[in-house]
C-alpha cells in the first residue's frame, strides 16, 4: 500500500495521454478522437477521476470501457485510484461524430477489402455455420473481419454467435456488434426475438444498401455475406450492390444438392462475379465409437461442382455433433471447440481461402454516402 508521502506525483499529461489513447470498442478509435473524453482531474489523494461521455446512455458496453479506462489510468505512476463516470454526447457532439465516421469510412469496400459472398443452392446445407465460423477462424488469424447476415428471412447469426442486442446507432450511422472477434449486422438485430420479416422487395434493397453504406464497419481486410439460399431477389440485389463479391457456394456431397449449387454458380458467371470456390458440407460422418468416417450423404458433390464452376473444392466440413451444439449453444465451434473435426476443418479453410479480386475499373459502385 503507497502512504501518501511515498506516492509519486502525477503528471497530469500522462494521465491524460494513457486515457486518451483508450479504444472505444465499438468504433476503434481512441474516445480523445471520437470527442468521447471529456475531463480527466486528479485529488490530493491521487485519485484520477476520470469523465467519459458515452455515444447513448444505453451503451451495452460501458463496463467494459469503465475496465479499459481504469486499467489505463491506474498503470500512470502516482495513481492510487480511479474514479469513472459517465455521461452522453449531446445530439450536436452525436452528428458531429457520425459526421466523422462517415467521411473517414465511407463503406466497407475500400480497395483492400476482400468480399465473399457464402451462396448454396438451397437451405439447410450449412452455409451460415460455415460463414460464421470461417468468419471467427479468419479473425482468429489477426484479420479485421466483418460478417453481414443479408439472410434476411432466415437470418441466424445472432443464434450462431450468441448476440441478443440491438446495434448501437449514432444519428443513422450503425456501429456493428462486435462478437468473437467478428463485426457482426444482422437483420436479427433488428427485430424482435423471433420475429418474422415480413419486407417487401424494395424494403428489403435499402435494408440491404443500407447495411453497406449506413453501418460503421471501419476497416476491413474481409467481409463475408451470408446470403439467403438459392438465386432469389435478396441475393441479386445484394450482388449488385457489392459488384466485387467472390463466390463461395457451399454444398452438401449429394448430387441433388450440387445440381442446385450449380444455379448459383451459372448466376455467378452470368454477373461476371469471381468464384472464390466450394465447401462441401457433411462430406463425411465420423463413427463416435471407432472414429472411421463414412460419407452419409453420398460423395463427390463437391468435386463435381467445383469442376463444373472450373474452380477449386477448399474444404470438406464433416457432419459433427459438435457444430451442431455449439449452433445452438450460440457459440462458433472453432472458438468453443477448436480441437474438434468440424472446428480443425473450418480453420484449415480460413487458411486456403485464395484472396480472390476482381478488377472494379469500369465498375460504377452502387454505394452512397446518405449524408
Ligand atoms: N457440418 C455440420 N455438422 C453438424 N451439423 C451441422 C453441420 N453443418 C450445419 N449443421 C447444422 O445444420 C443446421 C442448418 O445449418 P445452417 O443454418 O448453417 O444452414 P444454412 O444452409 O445456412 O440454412 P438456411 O440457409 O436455411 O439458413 C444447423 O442446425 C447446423 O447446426
Amino acid at each position: 500500500m503507497l502512504t501518501r508521502r511515498a506516492r509519486a506525483a502525477i503528471d497530469e499529461s500522462t494521465l491524460r495521454a494513457a486515457v486518451a489513447a483508450v479504444e472505444d470498442p465499438e468504433i476503434r478509435r481512441s474516445i480523445a478522437e471520437l470527442g468521447m473524453l471529456r475531463s480527466v482531474s486528479t485529488d490530493r489523494k491521487g485519485t484520477a477521476h476520470i469523465e467519459v461521455a458515452l455515444t447513448t446512455p444505453a451503451c451495452p458496453l460501458r463496463d467494459r470501457l469503465r475496465a479499459d479506462v481504469t486499467a489505463s489510468a491506474a498503470a500512470v505512476d502516482g495513481v492510487t485510484g480511479v474514479e469513472v463516470t459517465f455521461t452522453t454526447l449531446s445530439e450536436h457532439d452525436r452528428l458531429a461524430l457520425a459526421q466523422r465516421l462517415r467521411r473517414a469510412q465511407p463503406g466497407p469496400l475500400d480497395s483492400g477489402t476482400l468480399v465473399y459472398a457464402v451462396a448454396s443452392g438451397k437451405g439447410g446445407v450449412g452455409k451460415s455455420s460455415v460463414a460464421a465460423n470461417l468468419a471467427v477462424a479468419l479473425a482468429r488469424q489477426g484479420k479485421r473481419v466483418g460478417l453481414l447476415d443479408a439472410d434476411v428471412w432466415g437470418y441466424s447469426v445472432p443464434q450462431l454467435f450468441g448476440v441478443r442486442r440491438s446495434p448501437v446507432a449514432v444519428k443513422g450511422l450503425m456501429l456493428p456488434i462486435e462478437a468473437y472477434g467478428v463485426r457482426l449486422m444482422s437483420v436479427g438485430f433488428l427485430v424482435g426475438d423471433g420475429e418474422p420479416v415480413v419486407w417487401r422487395g424494395p424494403m428489403l434493397h435499402k435494408a440491404l444498401e443500407q447495411f453497406l453504406s449506413d453501418v460503421h464497419w471501419g476497416e476491413l481486410d474481409v467481409l463475408l455475406l451470408d446470403l439467403p439460399p438459392g438465386t432469389g431477389d435478396v441475393t441479386l440485389s445484394l450482388l449488385e450492390l457489392v459488384p466485387r463479391a467472390a463466390l463461395l457456394a457451399v454444398t452438401t456431397p449429394q448430387p441433388t444438392a450440387q445440381t442446385v449449387a450449380s444455379r448459383v454458380g451459372r448466376m455467378a458467371r452470368d454477373m461476371g462475379m469471381p468464384v472464390a470456390g466450394i465447401v462441401e458440407n457433411m462430406s463425411t460422418v465420423v463413427c463416435g465409437d471407432c472414429g472411421t468416417p463414412s460419407a452419409l450423404f453420398g460423395t463427390g458433390g463437391g468435386r463435381r461442382l467445383a469442376d463444373e464452376l472450373g474452380t477449386e473444392l477448399l474444404s470438406g466440413i464433416p457432419l459433427d455433433p459438435a457444430l451442431r451444439q455449439a449452433c445452438d449453444d450460440g457459440v462458433p465451434v472453432v472458438a468453443g471447440a477448436p480441437q474438434t473435426p468440424s472446428a480443425l476443418a473450418l480453420s484449415a479453410l480460413a487458411t486456403r481461402l485464395p484472396a480472390v479480386r476482381r478488377s472494379l475499373a469500369g465498375v460504377a459502385l452502387p454505394l452512397s454516402v446518405v449524408g
